[in-house]
């Protein structure tokens, strides 16, 4: 609702109520109709201000209300009629105006912020635009430029960096809905004609064109598919060469079809599911609500290698105290200027100062003694990590929680070293890990319900969205990605080369493809783990493992020294050893050639459709499997590993969410189809839950969980 109340006798004070972010849901609207239309027809009073409750000012359209029917007013003429007032309203913005927030605030005749607020247009990472006016609006207000990077990036804004721009009047340390008030009854009576903004004419640019060309070639090279951010550009475009009411009506109809079409569903779908991992279960039926985390003040990070300095820069930035563990000195020394300088960058870009003082550095474990939770990060190797474990259940205090940052390799094993396996979970971090948003936890079958919770909890403070896991080889992202990157394989055996299928892949929306990834991930990755794993074994036949197809082309780059980027030539080559440009091998498609001849494979034409169904529905099914087993206790848990860990693009919504956009009915069919034609690979089998999901009558993806609980309850 929006609640009306008067403050000085003359002050109309309109404030938003809505928890827990004050979104303009139809009754607010509503809300803000009758308030602006009662303060205006009472004589005494002279002015408006409008806030929100609970220090948010607003957070924008109610997104839960999209998908369904509208009812209460439209925003356009709400905020049309605030502007039109005869009295001045004001805005008193604390925390957040973000998008029809922001929009409302644009609509006033004069904004107050709090240093503290935060103000953009996100609506472009919804899939939208600034549709209630705002693409109209504030490049009248700030300026084209300006107007472009703000609306097609859906960056947040500084209080200061808003007054900077001219979006906000003043800027207030103090109580902001005081100061507005305060204001307010400055500015009283005085002429409102320069202040309606939908009245201002667009500042003129004499490179208009080479602007808008510009703008639109970036966000083409960054939108990689997605239509809003190209939508964004031709609205301000509207703006900046019609008057306002064409403008508007342009504004209109791109947001028709943005607002109906399958990318809005699948980004709204994604920012409710990188809010509902939060909300985390275990098969066990413990679960976030019920689960209490213990508070971590100190914490250790063990093996200061790429990852470990990336855990320790992300837990020293969050506040906490850090002992990091190097016990080669030389190494010891490293780490410490590197993540020094890790940290003095990250504070020149933040404005602060870096918190060196958090970390201190030792080359003996024995350190650790007091902290509360440790972070092992040495080397992917287990029995490494097994004597490392050892070490800490004899040095750490009783009740520390031991964490492993590994991508794949068993908790439970790791766990069976320490007296108290309950203790111990998997985290693991993305590199680099200071800047990667997610982490993927991990519990093992012994892990408590409070290391989870407290892991999640941990994971949260310094930043990253955490999605509880259970424990099996590569855990959710890394074991979907095995299929995947198989498939790619056997393409390249069958006749395709890896630059066909990146480039499928690519415009598929990932920001790389597979064998650009492999190549920048490094092949050697895969092929430790693949020895480890037994695979690699001379002798073995060339082309199956365990009754399986399997393609030993990695191992044979590998080999060759082939290592990816770093070694300079991978599937492509580089001009050298570190070079990120990839390019076409010639070498490679002749060892590809002779391979195929070597084993009698015969290359045929490969289309884009098999590449993308052969690679996402293996990879998808696997997905399926994954849920079935409850590793993932829900579609978005693996959509948002996805999208935040491995490039899915978002205005896709992730795997499981693309294969219910295609149809589950024909993610089964294709999946049947290749099976039949490769039944050597038992990764395109299509698995028991998605036939059970079929038979079920595909339903809609928030409604999988039902149909999961079922198989659950039947094993
Ligand atoms: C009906 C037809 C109208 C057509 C007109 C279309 C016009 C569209 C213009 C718009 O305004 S689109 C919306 C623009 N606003 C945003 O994109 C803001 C989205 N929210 C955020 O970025 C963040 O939530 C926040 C506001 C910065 C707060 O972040 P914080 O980390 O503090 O909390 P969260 O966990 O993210 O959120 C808390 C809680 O609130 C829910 N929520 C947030 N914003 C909205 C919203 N605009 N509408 C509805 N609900 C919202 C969020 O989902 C969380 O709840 P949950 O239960 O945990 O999911």
């Amino acid at each position: 609702m929006a609640q009306y109340t008067r403050i000085s006798g003359s002050v109309g004070l309109i404030t938003l109520k809505n928890p827990p972010v004050n979104a303009l849901s139809a009754v607010v609207r509503q809300g803000i109709v009758d308030s602006v239309e009662r303060a205006l027809g009472e004589p005494e009073v002279k002015c408006l201000v409008i806030c929100g409750q609970s220090g948010k000012f607003c957070g924008g359209a109610d997104i839960r209300e999209f998908g369904k029917k509208m009812t209460g007013p439209p925003l356009i003429p709400v905020f049309h009629a605030i502007e039109a007032a005869a009295k001045p309203v004001v805005a008193a913005i604390e925390g957040i105006a973000l998008g029809g927030g922001l929009e409302l605030a644009l609509g006033c005749h004069y904004r107050i912020a709090h240093s503290k607020a935060k103000l953009g247009l996100p609506e472009v990472t919804l899939g939208l635009l600034p549709a209630a006016a705002g693409s109209q609006r504030l490049p009248r207000l700030i300026g084209v430029p300006a107007a472009l990077d703000l609306i097609t990036t859906g960056r947040h804004v500084t209080a200061a960096e808003a007054l900077q721009l001219g979006i906000v009047d003043q800027v207030t340390d103090h109580n902001t809905v005081d100061a507005a008030v305060k204001f307010a009854l400055s500015v009283a009576g005085q002429s409102l004609d320069a202040r309606r903004i939908s009245t201002f004419p667009c500042p003129r640019l004499s490179n208009l064109d080479a602007v808008f060309e510009a703008a639109m070639q970036k966000v083409r090279q960054a939108a990689r598919g997605a239509i809003a951010p190209i939508a964004c550009v031709q609205a301000v475009r509207a703006a900046a060469t019609l008057p306002y009411a064409q403008g508007l009506e342009r504004e209109k109809e791109l947001m028709a079809t943005l607002f109906t079409s399958g990318q809005a569903r699948a980004l709204q779908y994604s920012f409710f599911a990188q809010r509902a991992v939060g909300r985390w279960s275990m098969p066990s039926g413990a679960r976030w609500d019920t689960s209490k985390p213990k508070p971590i003040r100190k914490a250790a990070v063990i093996g200061l290698g790429t990852m470990g300095r990336g855990i320790t820069v992300g837990l020293a930035q969050a506040g906490l105290s850090v002992v990091a563990v190097e016990t080669q000195e030389k190494q010891l020394m490293e780490a410490k200027q590197a993540v020094s300088g890790m940290l003095e960058r990250g504070a020149k870009k933040r404005g602060v100062s870096p918190p060196l003082g958090n970390i201190s550095y030792s080359s003996n474990i024995k350190t650790v003694g007091d902290v509360d939770l440790v972070i092992e990060a040495v080397f992917e190797d287990m029995a490494l990590k097994k004597e490392v474990f050892q070490q800490l259940s004899a040095v750490c205090r009783p009740g520390t929680f031991l964490c492993t940052n590994t991508s794949g390799l068993d908790i439970d094993d790791l766990a069976s070293q320490t007296p108290n396996p309950e203790l111990v979970v998997g985290m693991h971090f993305f590199a680099p890990a200071h800047v990667m948003k997610l982490l993927e936890v991990v519990y093992g079958p012994r892990s408590s319900p409070q290391a989870v919770a407290t892991a999640m909890q941990l994971g949260k403070v310094i930043g990253k969205v955490s999605v509880a896991v259970g424990n099996c080889q590569g855990f959710v992202g890394n074991r979907m990605l095995s299929p995947y990157l198989s498939q790619a394989n056997f393409l390249l055996e069958e006749g395709a080369t890896p630059e066909f299928v990146d480039q499928v892949l690519e415009e598929f929306g990932f920001a790389m493809g597979a064998f650009r990834m492999s190549d920048l991930s490094g092949l050697d990755v895969g092929w430790r783990v693949r020895k480890a794993a037994g695979l690699v074994v001379p002798g073995q036949p060339a082309r199956m493992r365990q009754g399986c197809r399997y393609s030993p082309l990695g191992d044979l780059l590998c080999e060759q020294g082939r290592f990816g980027q770093k070694t300079g030539s991978g599937w492509y080559q580089y001009d050298k050893p570190g070079s990120r440009v990839a390019k076409p091998d010639p070498w490679l498609h002749s060892f590809l050639e002779e391979y195929r001849t070597r084993h009698g494979l015969v290359a045929r034409r490969i289309d884009h459709q098999e590449v993308l169904e052969r690679c996402l529905y293996s990879l998808i099914n696997e997905g399926f499997r994954i849920l079935e087993e409850g590793i993932a206790a829900g579609p978005e848990d693996i959509d948002v590993i996805y999208v935040l860990g491995y490039s899915w693009p978002r205005h896709r919504g992730g795997p499981m969410f693309y294969a219910d956009m295609v149809g589950l009915t024909r993610v089964l069919e294709r999946l049947e189809f290749y099976h039949q034609a490769h039944p050597d690979v038992p990764s395109l089998q299509p698995c028991n839950l998605l036939r059970k999901l079929v038979a079920s009558g595909s339903p809609p993806i928030h409604r999988w969980r039902e149909v999961i609980k079922k198989v659950h309850s039947q094993l």
